[in-house]
């Protein structure tokens, strides 16, 4: 046999027919449903006389639209709570496990999924969703669907898809102390552009993903999709079969060692070839900001606001303007109004962990609003066990329950208009955060240090 990709292993082991031309029915081994699509495709499915084909691989929890609220319920934020009793109930109907609010399991989708063993190396995940690519941080042939599509996984456990070409960035070196997975992925979109990725998977490979720790695999591939790539992938390794180990519904013992000897066959070939390959050196990366209103406007936070003309964007004047800033201004020093950890690009204990090495002993400034959402049920209670919510609290962050909250503000949750707010998540377009809300996204570490300082600065030389 001719040498495969990584993604050539995960598409072959998933085909159940050919259509040609590239097109193939793949099999769904793990669905995963959220409270914005959800509801709507159980209604589908029932307007259409269709069944469940197999409930036990569907998963389902309201994330987007659930108050963030401390001691919230389902209809604190009264619109979720409508969008999540449908979801509830269509899960019901169908026997499909609903994870609830204050259940552990319930989560950002994206974040229950992996920490649940839901989603595993090798398998095929998706969700109407196009940050389902952070699955591919541990091995998984992950892909966001849309509603149409959800409702015939529902009924045929397969989906229908078009092969993609093939990318690898391979990063070699490693990272500087200090340097994220997240600031990683802003630079590689700001070098190659929000577009490059457009019809590609992206497999990320080299000495510098290879050193990153299992969670950040699944940050770097939470951002595939801002680089336009419906997938994102990192081969499995032992450090990711040492991750999945023990997880919920990962499997056990024996079964669990017949699984890791096939996982350990994921990886691209040496020969293989790949329609577009890219190199960069890690250690030319440095802590991130964006300036803009897309994630390649993006700059280290030692750098300065470039002119327009020179930004890669065309509507970058119009986002400088929609962002208050000015050409030539150095980033760093930027007064913020707001800061929001969380998200599923990250909102992981590693994480919040990162965030609390920088608010420990330290204040947030004063006039600064300041959020830690954490992604799951899970990491929030791993979270207060071992004393991270006491370090934000001291530390004058708001301590909060988990979900999507403010990265999109589908929950009510906004940054008021004008204002500017340093968030871990993963889109900066205009209006994200709430009409008229100015958003950079950052790591954890930088998004703290701006809570701390009051304005934008580097996490490694905060005072
Ligand atoms: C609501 C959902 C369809 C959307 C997505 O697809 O990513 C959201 O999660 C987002 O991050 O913009
Ligand atoms: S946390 Fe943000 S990016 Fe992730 S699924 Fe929710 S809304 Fe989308």
């Amino acid at each position: 046999m001719s040498a495969q990709t990584l993604f050539d292993k995960l598409w072959t082991a998933h085909v159940v027919r050919e259509f040609g031309d590239d097109w193939a029915l793949l099999h769904v081994d793990r669905h995963l449903m959220h409270d914005l699509g959800g509801g709507p495709v159980f209604v589908e499915l029932a307007k259409r006389g269709l069944k469940v084909h197999n409930p036990e691989l569907t998963f389902a929890t309201p994330d987007h639209a659930v108050a963030s609220t401390p001691g919230r319920v389902s209809t604190t934020f009264p619109l979720g709570g409508k969008l999540h009793e449908a979801l509830r109930s269509g899960a019901q109907t169908a026997g499909v496990q609903f994870f609830d609010i204050g259940e552990p399991g319930h989560g950002i989708v994206h974040v229950m999924a992996p920490e649940q063993g839901i989603a595993l190396p090798g398998l095929s995940v998706v969700c109407t969703d196009s940050h389902t690519c952070t699955n591919g941080g541990i091995g998984a042939l992950a892909f966001g669907i849309g509603t149409s599509e959800s409702v015939h996984v529902l009924a045929t456990q397969t989906v229908r898809l078009k092969k993609p070409a093939q990318m690898r960035i391979r990063c070699e070196g490693r990272l500087a102390p200090g340097v994220t997975a997240k600031d990683l992925a802003l630079h590689l979109i700001s070098r190659l552009g929000a577009a490059a990725g457009t019809g590609y998977a992206i497999e990320f490979a080299g000495t510098a993903v290879e050193a990153l720790d299992v969670e950040e695999r699944l940050t770097l591939c939470n951002l595939a999709v801002e680089l336009g790539a419906r997938f994102g992938i990192v081969a499995p390794d032992e450090r990711t079969l040492a991750w999945v180990r023990g997880r919920p519904k990962a499997p056990q013992g024996e079964t669990f060692e017949a699984a890791a000897s096939y996982w350990r066959t994921l990886h691209t070939d040496a020969d293989a070839v790949f329609a577009r390959e890219e190199v960069f050196d890690a250690r030319d990366v440095a802590p991130m900001v964006t300036w803009g209103t897309s994630p390649q406007d993006a700059v280290p936070v030692t750098g300065r606001v470039p002119a327009a003309a020179a930004a890669a964007a065309p509507d970058a004047q119009a986002g400088l303007e929609y962002m208050g800033l000015h050409a030539g201004t150095p980033i760093a020093g930027t007064p913020v109004d707001w800061v929001f950890i969380g998200s599923c690009a990250n909102s992981r204990l590693s994480d919040l962990r990162a965030a609390a090495l920088v608010a420990r002993g330290r204040h947030v400034a004063p006039g600064v609003t300041a959020w830690v959402v954490p992604g799951s049920e899970s990491v929030k209670r791993a979270a207060e066990a071992e004393g991270l919510r006491q370090v934000f609290t001291d530390a004058g962050f708001q301590w909060r329950e988990p979900g999507c909250s403010m990265c999109v503000a589908a929950n009510g949750e906004q940054v008021p208009p004008g204002k500017r707010c340093v968030s871990t998540s993963n889109r900066n377009f205009v209006g994200r955060q709430g009409p008229g809300a100015r958003t950079h996204l950052a790591s954890p570490a930088t998004a703290a240090a701006a809570a701390i300082a009051g304005r934008i600065a580097d996490p490694r030389t905060l005072p």
